[in-house]
């Protein structure tokens, strides 16, 4: 792109006295007009989309069949791009998929053991998310380490509301922790993770709740929240754990743990690494969850530089320079990303060829 700078930022919440509708108005009354293209993140694009798209009628038809695979983000997402569309009529709307990045990964990766006929029939398979974030992470770390692509074995840890870790080769999704839907892998905030599939029954069960109660504690009320029955905020865990809360201190361990399950579970489907990459909310701004977790990964060439992790700010290494392992902090920017994606189909739209 000729210049990518950030212009303005900002976050309206969206309350029931505010809904989306009059949020977004809200947002593009302030951008105004000179806006020759809005790119939106659509988190499920399944796979029907391994890139970015112009969306026209068709492409929203399509991605609305593929709604029911992520029924928290995607009905979201398009009612915005109903709201802008109407707001903008006469630019170009672009998807930018959480799942695109992540369509690289090989069938052993993205295959449930289950029966293949499910797979064939109704797509269920592993999809991944966060992917605009973990590529914009990749490009950082390429420049960073300052080595081509397609040598660097990196594993990416989004840590924010969701989390995803990625296990990345040659510049390429090769394993992901999220599944068919964003409630899979790690512990999250207020999401389960991986779970026994057979507690769901059982609970339904037990507690005469159905699928849907279920699944709405599973994304809502566990994870963090769930084990110290006090916060999904990371920062309030850490001071209860300090103050001797003991359910504080076992769901920041059991977090921790399970952050280690997919590191290891990346470092051996890569034979290794070179890169270690923390970025998003949590990643980027909490030492003491970065030190958590390499504590403990020593085995594996990961040696933490205690001054870089406490005291350094933004984008940097925090490892030893000793480490095997580099380790980076790497602030997101999934706006950049689509912004980008945006500009090249524009560019794409006009007869222009790269
Ligand atoms: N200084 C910090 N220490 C620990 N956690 C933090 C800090 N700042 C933000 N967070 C956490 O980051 C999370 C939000 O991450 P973010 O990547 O912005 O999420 P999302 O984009 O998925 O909504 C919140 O859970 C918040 O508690
Ligand atoms: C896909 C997903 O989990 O997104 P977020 O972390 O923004 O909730
Ligand atoms: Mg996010």
């Amino acid at each position: 792109m000729p210049t990518e700078q950030m212009i303005a930022k900002g976050n309206i919440p969206r309350t029931p006295d505010h809904p989306l509708e009059t949020t977004l108005a809200d947002i593009f009354q302030q951008v105004g007009d000179d806006v020759d293209l809005v790119a939106h993140r659509i988190v499920h694009g399944a796979d029907l989309f391994s890139a970015s798209i112009r969306i026209t009628d068709d492409v929203f038809q399509q991605i609305q069949s593929i709604s029911h695979l992520a029924p928290l983000h995607n009905p979201v997402n398009l009612e915005g791009v109903e709201v802008a569309r109407r707001f903008y009529p006469d630019i170009s709307h672009v998807a930018v998929f959480d799942t695109s990045f992540h369509q690289t990964m090989p069938p052993e990766s993205f295959l449930y053991p289950i029966p293949y006929a499910y797979y064939e029939k109704h797509k269920i398979r592993k999809y991944g998310f966060h992917g605009s974030s973990h590529r914009y992470v990749l490009e950082r770390a390429v420049q960073m380490l300052d080595a081509p692509k397609n040598r660097l074995r990196l594993i990416s840890c989004h840590i924010g509301n969701g989390v995803s870790v990625t296990a990345i080769r040659n510049g390429q999704s090769y394993n992901t922790s999220m599944g068919l839907t964003p409630l899979a892998g790690v512990a999250m905030g207020t999401r389960s993770g991986n779970i026994d599939p057979a507690i769901i029954p059982f609970l339904e069960r037990l507690e005469g709740m159905t699928t849907n109660d279920v699944i709405d504690i599973l994304n809502h009320q566990s994870g963090l929240l769930g084990i110290s029955g006090i916060s999904n905020d990371v920062r309030v865990l850490l001071e209860h754990e300090q103050q001797g809360d003991e359910r504080a201190r076992l769901a920041l361990d059991l977090f921790i743990s399970k952050i280690h399950n997919y590191i290891g579970a990346s470092l051996a489907k890569l034979n290794g690494a070179d890169g270690l990459i923390f970025t998003a909310g949590i990643g980027e701004n909490s030492p003491e969850i970065r030190e958590k977790i390499c504590l403990g990964l020593e085995y594996a060439g990961i040696y933490l530089d205690n001054q870089a992790n406490w005291e350094g700010s933004g984008e940097r290494v925090i490892s030893s320079p000793y480490s095997p392992i580099k380790v980076m902090v790497i602030p997101t920017n999934e706006e950049l990303i689509m912004a980008r994606d945006g500009y090249w189909l524009s560019l794409e739209k006009a007869g222009v060829t790269g």
